[in-house]
């Protein structure tokens, strides 16, 4: 793929600096053609983005039109029908200042969102055409403008991702720039009125200490090692079918997918059997879980899976040069194992147990940081809630996986070392804003 010169990263910026000096309010009626447009393009396009995300992950058909395609065109039908209501000025009661403004009290008192100017949004490889066009969606719906940089580990989806926004949008809009990490560092020194990051931990430092030149606002969405935890009162049948597809879908790669289980070691037995069951029912071979995103992560979870002192009780095979590695559940595991020390983000599920469900927040809590997402499988939903509210993450779900992420109703976001701000629905149209009071004196 060819990267962006370093010259024309700079001349994207200044033809939209420039646009926004020009015009700096973008009216609600553009902003909602401009999705329109965009919704219309990214139809136009659905088999060259299915192809192009078969190619860089072996990804279905099935699985690219709901998590990548159907999630991004329902946010935007979800906009199209709010956003007249969001960006309405919000009217607070007028309050009297206590200095003596010889009488002039507010007589009209308001909120106003206000676009931020000009944000840059950076991609991750896992749902590379959602986690750049999602964002981008609050974005222009709040009146930015925007240049969104693709994982370069997905080029084919880059590409196509280039060719419907430059189809979509002018150039004074929304721009993509392609590129790895200098590109990445040289997009970073601009002076950006926001930053959009999905991705590691690693780089979200990188990309705050760099906002922090400019003195940008910066929204992290970040990852994390986040638990599936099954109490013994848990059906077990119902716990083994949810793990399974909430940790192997896209090979591991889903930053809410569970890293981990930790189970009550009266059940471990039985829920480990039917957690097997299902995997070998679901998939069978190297390669039936899709690919990993290189040769080297796949080399990475293989030195993780050897150098474990669990027991590998199904899968462990693998051909890095395919990027393949066949869905692998470890059991015996404990948190100084070589599968506990960071997110695995691959097809590979450590098993833990626990013998007091009291002590499960502590665990939880002290042996890593803030996970993204955390499960809780239990009949007793209190319980559930509970877990949640001693256990701090990102979000929680109880007998399901991975639900808060789909609904537009819901924040999402994480906490800690998971991330910063929040978005979906009127959350992402929230964190593109500045809310700016506004007040009139009589
Ligand atoms: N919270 C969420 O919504 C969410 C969603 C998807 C993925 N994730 C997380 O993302 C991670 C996996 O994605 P990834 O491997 O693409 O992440 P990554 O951090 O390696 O890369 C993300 C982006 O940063 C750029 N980058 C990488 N290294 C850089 C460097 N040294 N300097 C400057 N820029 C650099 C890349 O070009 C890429 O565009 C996991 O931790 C996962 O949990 C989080």
């Amino acid at each position: 793929m060819d990267y962006t010169p370093l010259n024309k990263i700079q001349d994207a910026f200044d033809i939209q600096t420039k646009a926004l000096r020009e015009q700096k309010l973008i009216d609600i009626k553009t902003r909602k053609s401009a999705l329109n447009t965009l919704h219309a393009t990214i139809e136009k396009y659905a088999n060259e983005i299915c192809s192009a995300l078969s190619e860089d992950l072996g990804k279905s058909e099935l699985l690219v039109k709901m998590t990548e395609i159907g999630v991004v065109l329902e946010e935007i039908n979800h906009y199209i029908k709010n956003m007249d209501e969001w960006a309405k000025p919000q009217v607070v009661p007028n309050f009297p200042s206590p200095l003596d403004y010889k009488g002039r009290a507010p007589v009209q008192s308001f909120i106003q969102h206000e676009a931020f100017g000009i944000v840059y949004i950076i991609g991750p490889f896992n749902y590379p055409f959602n986690l750049v066009l999602s964002p981008l969606v609050g974005a222009i719906a709040a009146g930015n403008r925007a240049i969104i940089k693709p994982s370069e580990a997905v080029p084919h989806t880059a590409k196509i991702i280039e060719k419907i926004v430059s189809e979509a949008f002018a150039p004074q809009h929304v721009a993509v720039v392609q590129g790895g990490r200098e590109e990445n560092e040289a997009l970073l020194k601009l002076p950006f009125n926001m930053i959009f990051f999905t991705g590691s931990p690693a780089v979200g430092k990188i990309v705050m200490k760099a906002a922090s030149e400019h003195l940008a606002p910066v929204v992290l969405e970040l990852g994390g090692k986040s638990p599936f935890i099954v109490f013994s009162d848990a059906d077990l049948e119902r716990a083994a079918d949810q793990v399974v597809q909430g940790r192997f879908t896209n090979s591991g790669q889903t930053c809410i997918a569970p890293d981990y289980v930790l189970v009550d070691s009266s059940v471990k037995d039985a829920f480990l059997k039917k957690v097997i069951e299902k995997v070998q029912h679901d998939y069978p071979d190297v390669g039936s879980t899709g690919k990993v995103v290189t040769t080297t992560q796949v080399k990475r979870l293989l030195s993780l899976i050897e150098r474990t002192k669990g027991t590998v009780v199904y899968g462990g095979g693998a051909n890095p040069e395919a990027r393949t590695l066949q869905a692998t559940v470890v059991d015996g595991v404990d948190w100084s194992d070589s599968l506990m020390e960071q997110e695995l983000f691959g097809p590979v599920l450590p098993i833990l147990t626990f013998k007091n469900a009291e002590d499960v927040p502590t665990l939880v809590n002290s042996h890593h940081p803030n996970p993204l997402a955390a499960y809780y499988f239990t009949n007793d939903i209190e319980n559930g809630k509970r877990m949640a509210d001693l256990i701090a993450s990102g979000d929680a779900v109880i007998n399901g996986v991975m639900l808060q992420v789909v609904s537009p109703y819901l924040a999402f976001g994480g906490i800690g070392a998971s991330g910063m701000g929040e978005y979906h629905g009127r959350s992402g149209y929230d964190v593109f804003t500045h809310k700016k009071s506004i007040v009139v004196a009589g």
